[in-house]
């Protein structure tokens, strides 16, 4: 059968029952909208297809008589771009303008086109101009009138209104002559990123793998939740948190003291009203005798910084089943402490704490003290990771001190850790209150001063405990024994500031260790930018994947739609056929031996296109790859738009009713 002449038969040249017909119909009744916006804004740059407005003629040389064009598609192996030079590509060529009429027939099978290569990276940034117009918002100016007109018993449709005049897009800056990228579009990965990919970039068009593993992880952990068999015992609610979790095993021994004498135990917990994760710190049996203590509390609660885990409420509880003092800090997922990351004995890799073994042993001094330097030498931190833990407990001793605070627990079991060596403080405030000295003494100011020293001792063993990789090394007898192994295997300046924080005859302050620091401020300045960069780029590609993810929510709203507004063909009429056969473009091109043609470079071309509402114009082949439909992408995104907008209307009049 020859399908072109049942296509034409109709007076109009469209059998009325067709979907085309139906799209045609809404053309002819739609009301044009402003175009004044976009028109203006494209008013300027010219595009490489310039659409002109001019009426096509049947002289016109460009003017293809659709059979020809119908008849080219419905051959076992139709080539239609190639059969046309000039509508090679998505983008038909100058004075293209025409709608060649829809078939009634639908067929079930994808369209046979010949698949385009992807486009170069250039093409993709720079194809079209694109209208600065806010991409949620309805495109305003598809003000699209059909006119047909019958030549030799083929009927042809073209828009007769202002998307026909709309060439250029005015993104420059006045006096700029520079055309913008076309549309928006993740450019790739910037060179100065691309020069740190050995330190965490990636050029893929997703979120790089290790970030992607990281994120997962924490999400995981954030969401984990108990096997109630396994804490029978866990409080559903307890003040405004619910969903506790363990965050390590509950303390059962009573000998088991964790903070001066009292026990206590960690939980990851959901707050009831804002639904934010938390950490809470539990000391157990503790009764508050004086709520002086509670002005630390405040000033701990103002107190924000990247390295120190804050501190957002102190609440007692019996809801444990006991007198309990519970501290809400924020909650980092994955963290582990200090201790755990660098001072845990590892069996596997063989790893034993040197300072550990017996000095009373029956063995020559020299013997014992070279066995630490021997096992030093091939053990030992970086030095630059530890000046990375320098700059960063300094910097959060430098706040805490400067708001008349101690921190009172620089002890590893209370510093965490999370990705990229990021530490934080995470057992602020509790002292303040357990000891509750501070407000019961007669110089408070004299007794913080007092605990800022001790910070600092804190920190001078802390950082040697870190050199020799034992937390034994600070202890007194192992103290010199532990400063000649900083001596032999690191550098002076990590000695000297050893020695200032241990040396107690003077006063020390945290902003005396800024110079000792010296230029490996600068060092951790560039990493932490550098870092900022690839995480910059990171979500510059997500910003694009997300804003493709809500187009494709709108189009799978509208596509295959079973019924809508007890209309069962509104998905397959109007608009929406439109949208149909655009979809099928994207998506479901087939080779010419039918096998799927997959490029995710045509389809995310393709989609930003259609997000911008290019003027571009694309040629959507219906399913019995009989006709061929020629629409701009502002008309596609304008059929969108209006389509989502009429399901999206429709679903709030139902839960008004419901
Ligand atoms: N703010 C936090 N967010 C997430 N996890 C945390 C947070 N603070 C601590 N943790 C984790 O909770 C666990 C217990 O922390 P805690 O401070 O009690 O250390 P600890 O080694 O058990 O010390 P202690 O022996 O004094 O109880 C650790 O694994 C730690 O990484």
């Amino acid at each position: 059968m020859d399908h072109h002449v049942y296509v034409y038969t109709t007076p109009n040249g469209v059998p009325q029952e067709s979907k085309l017909a139906t799209y045609m119909n809404r053309q002819s009744t739609s009301t044009p909208v402003a175009t004044t916006n976009l028109t203006q804004s494209f008013s300027k740059i010219s595009i490489g297809s310039p659409v002109t407005s001019k009426k096509v003629t049947p002289q016109s040389p460009e003017f293809v008589p659709s059979t020809r064009i119908v008849g080219s598609s419905t051959s076992a192996s139709p080539n239609f771009f190639n059969s046309f030079p000039g509508l090679a590509g998505t983008t038909p060529g100058p004075g293209y303008t025409r709608g060649v009429v829809d078939s009634p027939h639908s067929g079930t099978v994808s369209p046979h086109l010949t698949p385009q290569p992807s486009p170069p990276p250039h093409a993709i940034n720079n194809c079209s101009p694109i209208p600065h117009v806010a991409l949620e918002k309805p495109i305003g100016t598809v003000a699209v009138a059909a006119y047909q007109e019958n030549v030799g018993g083929t009927t042809y449709f073209y828009p007769t209104s202002a998307d026909n005049s709309i060439t250029t897009n005015d993104t420059s800056v006045p006096g700029n002559s520079s055309i913008t990228s076309g549309y928006q579009v993740y450019p790739g990965t910037p060179s100065h990123v691309t020069a740190l990919k050995s330190r965490g970039g990636n050029s893929s068009f997703f979120i790089s793998e290790d970030t992607r593993m990281d994120i997962l992880s924490r999400n995981a952990l954030t969401l984990i939740q108990p096997d109630p068999e396994q804490f029978p015992d866990l409080p559903q609610e307890v003040d405004n948190y619910h969903e506790l979790c363990p965050l390590e095993p509950i303390p059962t021994n009573p000998l088991q003291k964790a903070h001066l004498g009292y026990q206590a135990s960690m939980y990851k917990a959901t707050h009831v009203k804002t639904g934010t994760r938390h950490c809470l710190r539990r000391i157990h049996g503790f009764r508050l005798q004086n709520t002086k203590c509670m002005t630390y509390v405040d000033m701990w609660k103002k107190l924000i910084h990247s390295n120190i885990v804050q501190l957002k409420e102190v609440f007692t509880t019996k809801t444990f089943g006991d007198n309990s003092m519970v501290f809400v800090y924020d909650y980092h997922p994955g963290s582990e402490t200090l201790l755990t990351k660098h001072f845990s004995s590892d069996q596997l890799n063989g790893y034993v704490d040197p300072f550990a073994t017996d000095p009373s042993a029956p063995r020559p001094y020299s013997h014992h003290k070279n066995n630490i330097l021997r096992h030093q030498q091939s053990n030992k931190l970086p030095e630059s990771l530890i000046w990375n833990y320098i700059i960063q407990l300094t910097s959060a001793l430098r706040i805490i001190h400067a708001a008349g605070l101690a921190c009172r627990s620089l002890d590893p079991t209370k510093i965490i850790l999370t990705v990229g060596n990021r530490l934080r403080l995470s057992c602020l405030g509790v002292m303040d209150v357990i000891m509750n000295d501070t407000s019961t003494a007669t110089n408070p100011l004299a007794l913080v001063q007092h605990y800022q020293q001790e910070d600092l001792t804190a920190l001078g063993k802390l950082v040697l405990a870190l050199a020799c990789k034992s937390t034994m090394a600070v202890q007194r007898e192992n103290i010199s024994t532990a400063l000649e192994v900083v001596n032999r295997i690191y550098t002076t300046d990590l000695r000297n500031l050893i020695m200032y924080l241990l040396s107690q005859q003077q006063r020390r302050s945290v902003t005396d260790l800024m110079p000792m620091i010296g230029a490996r401020f600068y060092t951790q300045l560039d990493n932490v930018q550098s870092r900022t960069d690839v995480l910059e780029n990171e979500v510059s590609k997500e910003m694009e994947n997300g804003r493709l993810f809500r187009l494709l929510v709108k189009l799978g709203t509208i596509n295959e739609r079973p019924e809508f507004n007890m209309d069962g063909t509104w998905s397959e009429t109007g608009d929406r056929y439109m949208l149909k056969l655009f979809r099928d473009y994207v998506f479901h091109q087939v080779t010419e031996d039918g096998r799927p043609w997959i490029d995710m470079a045509h389809v995310v071309q393709c989609l930003n296109k259609l997000d911008t509402g290019v003027p571009e114009k694309v040629c959507l082949m219906s399913r019995d790859e009989q006709s061929i439909l020629v629409v701009s992408y502002m008309e596609l995104k304008h059929c969108l738009e209006q389509s989502f907008d009429e399901v999206l209307n429709a679903s709030v009049a139902t839960d008004n009713v419901t």
